[in-house]
């Protein structure tokens, strides 16, 4: 029986007695303890294949701060690394493959990696994790969305406007969907292979989907979320397992998200909440918004921006706070302390 159901409860739109909160990218370089595991561990993938330290990071937020939430430490790039592209972290430049996914040929050769094998250090993980937490908090696991991972495997890394990959779905869309076929079939085995392993809900991480014109977002990234939320195993150890769909940049298209089947819907900070409530009515619940760069403001405005997003919201279940995005490798840990407290303390918590 977990202590503190609080998160799973606000997604299912269950009574809660507080909002709870969690952060995107809540282990991370941010925090001086991660640095020196991480050091430890050789590279950043290491430390992803490696499951007393990565069951270790994915700990070290939740011991520094009231957190209702933990999130699997991982990466959505495991996925095209487990499909044979060969990712790698340069120093300073962020991810890279080794192989890029661009033409006729490359696009025939891809295939569906067994998750079972190939990705078994992330659900050994999760195992591990779920054993370390006792029952704590919940566990979220999480995988990238088709679009978002196809994003990196056509580019070959991160871009800032995404030619390759546009240019493809311009030019030979045909070529993009079988990418995307290729994705959706491997995320539904990797995140039901999670759900076995333990994690209590799940959130598919649309980074890029905002970054597509009307009409293709719901071609080539939605349509694709949608088969994935229907794909997966919902129900694990007699609890309802919520799935979060989070399209960095979708305000405009919650509706549409809502119709998907998922529980909840994550806001970047763009969208004021309270309208966004409004709009998908009772449907889904909502998580988020907070810019994380008001991070780097003094406590006392930190906690004002929170104090906003609550009210704009209204009160009552269906809010799990959180960053409209990741928080920054340069913000102090103290001001995310003073985040998650002000959270508390302005919903009600005793
Ligand atoms: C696009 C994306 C990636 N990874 C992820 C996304 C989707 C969310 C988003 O839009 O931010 C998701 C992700 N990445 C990481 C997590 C772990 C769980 C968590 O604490 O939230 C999660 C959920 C760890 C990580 N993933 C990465 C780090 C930093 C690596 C390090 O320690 O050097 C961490 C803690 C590396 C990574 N991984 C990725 C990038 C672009 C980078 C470099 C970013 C940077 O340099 O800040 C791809």
């Amino acid at each position: 029986m977990l202590k503190n159901d609080t998160f799973l409860r606000a997604l299912l739109r269950e009574p809660v007695e507080y909002t709870p909160v969690w952060m995107m990218r809540q282990a991370g370089r941010y925090l001086p303890e991660y640095c020196a595991t991480r050091k430890n561990a050789g590279s950043f993938l290491q430390l992803c294949k490696n499951t007393e330290l990565a069951t270790e990071v994915t700990l070290q937020p939740l011991d520094r701060f009231p957190l209702d939430a933990a999130i699997l430490f991982s990466d959505i790039l495991t996925v095209p690394d487990a499909m044979g592209l060969g990712l790698y972290f340069a120093e300073g430049e962020g991810p890279k493959f080794e192989r890029t996914v661009r033409t006729e040929e490359d696009v025939a050769k891809l295939f569906v990696p067994d998750v079972g094998t190939e990705l078994k250090y992330v659900t050994d993980a999760v195992s591990s994790i779920r054993k370390a937490l006792d029952n704590r908090v919940p566990l979220i696991g999480f995988s990238g969305s088709p679009y978002t991972l196809a994003c990196y495997m056509v580019e070959g890394g991160s871009s800032s406007d995404y030619r390759t990959i546009k240019t493809m779905m311009y030019a030979r869309p045909d070529l993009l969907h079988r990418i995307l076929e290729v994705n959706t079939l491997t995320v539904i085995d990797y995140l039901n292979a999670q759900i076995e392993a333990g994690a209590q809900a799940v959130q598919i991480f649309d980074s890029w989907g905002g970054s597509l014109p009307f009409g293709k977002y719901q071609e080539f990234s939605l349509q694709y979320m949608a088969r994935i939320v229907a794909g997966l195993k919902r129900e694990h150890d007699g609890r309802r397992v919520p799935v979060i769909v989070f399209t960095k940049g979708g305000g405009q298209w919650l509706e549409d998200i809502a119709e998907t089947g998922c529980d909840a819907i994550g806001l970047d900070w763009t969208t004021d909440i309270g309208a966004a409530r409004r709009r998908v009515g009772d449907k889904v619940a909502l998580q988020g918004n907070f810019d994380p760069v008001a991070l780097f403001a003094p406590p006392a405005a930190i906690e004002a921006e929170v104090e906003r997003i609550l009210t704009s919201y209204g009160g009552g279940t269906g809010h799990v706070f959180n960053l409209g995005h990741g928080i920054s490798q340069f913000t102090n840990p103290d001001h995310a302390a003073a985040l998650v407290a002000a959270v508390h303390r302005f919903s009600g918590k005793k």
